[in-house]
């Protein structure tokens, strides 16, 4: 993009954002009413106009029966979509609301509510309109939580959910980009007062985001932290498949490929780098765990115990037949024993108190 952060998006510019989609049958705006969805609508539409053959384009609205205004909302998106002569749709989220979590449920409802229309309209793709800037405040955000390297790789430009593409178009754009078009374009959006509350964190970042682009911490710069962890996170992705087949190749006791556990020789395991085993360990626990993604630092943890294990175990004489390590995580059991590491489904937990 161009270095002016406030400068309109031009035509040429926005036919670069959406190269990658011009050969999609139909594709689905997310379109709340704000700044950022007005906009990519706006010049989703422009772009479609100067091509001879397309996709269709078609405009969601997702009411979450959160706000009164919503519904005015949805209808001045719809006008606004008529006028860009795009067919507009209003899915509403009519699902019970819970008292906590709010946030999470109702984004969780508005993706399947999207994907739900994409699939509907013979759309491939979603498009959301995510900013360098939304960028910047996941970055920022994960970095706050403790996220490991994958996590702070932030938003990818194309994800997937339900078989349905998620796309960024955006997601190296400033918002005041968008903002610039609007203007010049000379159309309304709405104001998201939730955006301000600072009842929910991201809005308690994002007021963070002027002072530290002060110290030089831009959106740019936190993006672009971003990409670069995203470089190295699937680079290291690549190194965790070779050492997979790496470890299977020396694995003369390996299980078949089909088998509801994973096993390790240790002594090539001990050999790999630390991220690399780290990753392993996730994966092999993802894969037969029944209680979700492992969190990375009690991975973290389990590691440090087997690789104890393991120089123990180089020490002491083997074959007491007991294992040196033994613990559940995630809904797997791991266990390390002679001289193999063994991943395979916990047992049920046993209820307390239960017969
Ligand atoms: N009510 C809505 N209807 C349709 N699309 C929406 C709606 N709300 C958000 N979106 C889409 O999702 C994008 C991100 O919105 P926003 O930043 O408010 O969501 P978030 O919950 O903070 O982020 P995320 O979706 O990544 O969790 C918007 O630019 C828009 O494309």
């Amino acid at each position: 993009m161009s270095d002016d952060d406030n400068s309109p998006i031009s035509a040429r510019e926005a036919k670069l954002l959406f190269a990658d989609l011009r050969r999609a049958p139909a594709l689905v705006l997310a379109v709340s009413g704000g700044p950022d969805s007005v906009a990519l609508m706006w010049l989703a539409a422009r772009w479609r106009r100067s091509l001879t053959h397309g996709p269709q384009l078609i405009a969601v609205t997702v009411d979450h029966g959160l706000r009164p205004e919503a519904a005015r909302e949805a209808r001045d998106v719809k006008h606004l979509a008529r006028s860009l002569d795009l067919p507009h749709r209003t899915m509403r989220w009519t699902g019970a609301k819970p008292k906590t979590g709010l946030p999470a449920a109702a984004r969780a409802a508005r993706y399947r509510l999207l994907t739900q229309a994409a699939r509907a309209s013979g759309a491939t793709h979603v498009l959301t309109a995510h900013t360098r800037d939304d960028q910047a405040e996941t970055l920022l955000m994960r970095l706050l939580r403790g996220s490991g390297i994958a996590g702070l790789t932030a938003m990818a430009p194309v994800t997937e959910r339900d078989g349905i593409a998620l796309a960024r178009p955006l997601l190296d754009v400033p918002k005041a980009q968008l903002i610039a078009t609007l203007k010049r374009a000379n159309i309304a959006f709405a104001d998201d007062p939730t955006n301000r509350d600072t009842v929910f964190t991201r809005p308690r970042l994002r007021a963070l985001l002027p002072q530290l682009a002060a110290e030089g911490g831009s959106a740019r710069n936190l993006a672009r932290l971003a990409a670069r962890l995203a470089r190295a996170n699937a680079a290291i992705d690549v190194l965790a498949n070779g050492a997979e087949r790496f470890l299977a190749l020396r694995d003369r006791d390996r299980l078949p490929p089909d088998a509801p556990a994973r096993s390790f020789e240790a002594s090539a395991f001990a050999t790999l780098p630390e991220e690399v085993r780290l990753r392993l360990l996730m994966r092999a626990i993802d894969a037969v765990g029944h209680e979700g993604p492992a969190e990375l630092g009690k991975v973290e943890a389990l590691l440090a115990v087997l690789d104890r294990g393991i120089a123990g175990a180089g020490r002491r004489a083997a074959g007491t037949g007991r294992p040196q390590v033994k613990q559940t995580l995630a809904g797997a059991l791991i266990s390390l024993s002679r001289g193999r590491i063994l991943i395979e489904p916990a047992p049920p937990r046993r209820i307390r108190g239960g017969s």
